[in-house]
């Protein structure tokens, strides 16, 4: 019988991610055997410094790449917002799952949104976007580090070390905490990071039965929006380094991005928007990537060539 094997993290909404994505897979394929291989990554075990210090997001993605060249699997589930911009290596994205809730969500136990926190109030994340977006709304706030799978910075909230936290809709949705979202952040006043929201399986670029088996799961609508943002982000040299934030939506045809770079240290933002027709996702991103910085985004950028 014809066997997949997916690497995945281990924490509970990686599995959650990855045992949709083994779902999704049987459905497509009766007959198919899926099964998880759970794997530890150093960006989960390294909590008590910054993903931009230990070498940011790529480190997600590493042990499930050795994992693959190995032959102990056959494809990796990331979130593809954790995915860097360029993967290194002999690696290929064959699907990109529908977009769950794109949107980043204020999470607390006793104030209903940003502008209805008291002065001065502890707002935990250690994402430079939400610092830079949060600087630029509330300047008084005083933003704290927090790291963490999604249970984790829950526990943390409630144990009173924050008044609130921000988090993305999709991640709570799928661990059953959407009773915890207290405000949608939305565009155009709170932009998400480049692909929020989309689940993507990667694969080895030369293991064309797998590729095929997975590229079943493959949604058209969402690659064109996250290819829209990711060119964007891609074209700004963005990683976790940068607070870079990206959302586009496809509406009959023609697609619209906006865009934001910002400083999360006195949250200062350049902002932009184009549409274009939905085949030239990646030419739209460059194009707003090309007003960001004529708005005056290099100066938050750490250095452009
Ligand atoms: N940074 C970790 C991470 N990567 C993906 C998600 C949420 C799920 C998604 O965006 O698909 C999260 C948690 C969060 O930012 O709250």
């Amino acid at each position: 019988m014809e066997t997949l094997r997916i690497a995945t993290r281990k924490s509970p909404l990686a599995l959650w991610q990855s045992e949709h994505v083994a779902e999704a897979l049987r459905d497509a394929h009766p007959g198919l055997m899926v099964s998880l291989v759970p794997l530890s990554t150093r960006g989960d075990e390294v909590l008590d410094r910054s993903l931009a210090a230990i070498g940011g997001k790529g480190l997600f993605l590493k042990e499930l790449e050795l994992a693959m060249l190995r032959g102990e699997a056959d494809c990796a589930v990331h979130s593809l917002k954790d995915v860097p911009m360029d993967l290194e290596g002999p690696f290929a994205l064959p699907a990109i799952l529908p977009r769950a809730d794109h949107a980043d969500a204020f999470v607390s136990n006793h104030h209903d949104g940003i502008d209805a926190l008291p002065a001065g109030a502890r707002v935990g994340t250690s994402s430079l976007r939400r610092q830079a977006q949060l600087r630029a709304l509330r300047a008084d706030l005083a933003l704290r580090d927090l790291r963490g799978n999604v249970n984790t910075r829950l526990a943390r909230l409630d144990d009173g070390d924050y008044d609130a936290i921000v988090l993305a809709c999709a991640g709570l949705e799928r661990l059953g905490f959407a009773s915890r979202i207290r405000a949608r952040l939305d565009a155009p006043r709170w932009l998400p990071a480049p692909a929020q929201g989309a689940i993507v399986i990667e694969t080895r670029d030369r293991d064309a039965r797998v590729q095929a088996l997975c590229a079943a799961l493959d949604h058209a609508d969402t690659r064109a929006c996250v290819e829209a943002e990711r060119a964007m982000n891609r074209a700004l040299h963005g990683s976790c380094h940068v607070p870079v934030a990206a959302f586009a939506r496809l509406d009959a045809g023609l697609l619209t991005l906006q865009g934001l770079v910002g400083s999360a240290v006195d949250g200062r933002v350049a902002r932009a928007q184009a549409s274009a027709s939905v085949g030239d996702a990646e030419a739209l991103g460059r194009h707003v990537a090309h007003s960001l910085l004529e708005a005056g985004a290099a100066q938050f950028l750490p250095s452009l060539p």
